[in-house]
């Protein structure tokens, strides 16, 4: 089932929270949403789950209408929200209960779809979800999302506060729920899990600043990245944000990515300035750009 936004706006009173949005998600896409906090994900997403209605525009979902044909679309979709998807005080086996109930099936009818991820949180089956830690939440959520078999999928931040470990196993999930032919809109303020995607749209402001594949969208990163590492971080960005020929400086790790202003960028050159600027073991050496290089290049 395909996903279509066209021109789709929508303000709280003064905030424009989402400003002539337009994308389309293929049948069977894994599509990310990567922006950060208050870029305006949260709003497409109750837009497209029919939870709010949009100022302008028009979105679809398998050619069905969120407006005018809401019921079909509450059917055919399941919703991740990024908080309070679970209710606290049921325990983890009536959560999927209750949502299996509401949607007038059962879980044993739809378990297969579920059970990959289910079994990790059974043996918790009679645990409050309050009481859960953040990675069996996400799973029970997941779980809670799919026991009606939607053909659609909006995952809102599923990965937030949920450690390393789980955040791999959540995205190898979501991998084998994209091979049953599950369409798949996720958000995510997480850079390293964009490159996941089949496609992703940039989002900030509550605009989007790039649509293409992660690969597309890194290797038209128009500068040379450098990695440089120093003594003193908080100093190195300092001098380099003050180095005359400074492009641009974000922190990444335990580096720093800089780029030039100058097509004739020579490293020795910046060695000594930093040595004049009184750091030691400094290193310098060119790097790969990533998704976040190529955000923070689209956001300037
Ligand atoms: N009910 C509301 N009333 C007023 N402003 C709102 C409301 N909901 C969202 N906003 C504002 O709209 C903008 C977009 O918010 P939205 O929640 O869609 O972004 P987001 O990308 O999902 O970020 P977050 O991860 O912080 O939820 C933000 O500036 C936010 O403060």
């Amino acid at each position: 089932m395909s996903i279509s936004l066209s021109n789709i706006s929508k303000s709280y009173k003064k905030v424009k929270a989402v400003q002539d949005i337009s994308f389309d998600v293929n049948p069977g896409e894994l599509f990310g949403l990567i922006g950060p906090d208050g870029a305006g994900k949260t709003t497409i997403f109750r837009i497209l789950t029919t939870l709010l209605i949009a100022d302008e525009g028009r979105a679809t979902i398998a050619g069905f209408d969120v407006v005018k044909d809401y019921k079909a679309i509450r059917n055919s979709v399941g919703y991740m929200p990024g908080r309070f998807s679970l209710y606290q005080d049921l325990t983890v086996e009536e959560n999927l209960t209750f949502f299996a109930t509401i949607f007038g099936t059962t879980i044993e009818e739809n378990y297969d779809l579920i059970e990959d991820i289910y079994v990790q949180i059974e043996p918790f089956k009679n645990r409050r979800a309050g009481k859960l830690s953040g990675g069996m939440k996400q799973k029970l959520a997941l779980s809670c999302a799919l026991i009606h078999k939607p053909k659609v999928l909006f995952l809102d931040e599923p990965t937030t506060g949920v450690d390393p470990v789980s955040r791999k196993e959540f995205w190898e999930m979501l991998k084998r729920l994209q091979k049953k032919g599950i369409t798949i809109l996720v958000s995510t303020p997480y850079m390293d899990e964009a490159a996941l995607c089949d496609r992703i749209a940039l989002i900030q402001g509550g605009e989007i600043l790039e649509i293409d594949t992660p690969d597309a969208i890194v290797s038209e990163f128009p500068k040379t990245i450098y990695n440089v590492g120093a003594d003193n971080m908080y100093k190195l960005i300092q001098s380099l944000q003050q180095y005359e020929h400074v492009y641009s400086v974000f922190p990444f790790g335990e580096f720093v990515h800089y780029t030039d202003k100058r097509d004739s960028f020579e490293m020795a050159d910046l060695q000594s300035y930093l040595e004049k600027e009184g750091l030691a073991d400094i290193s310098i050496e060119t790097a790969k750009p990533n998704i976040e290089d190529a955000f923070m290049e689209l956001a300037r």
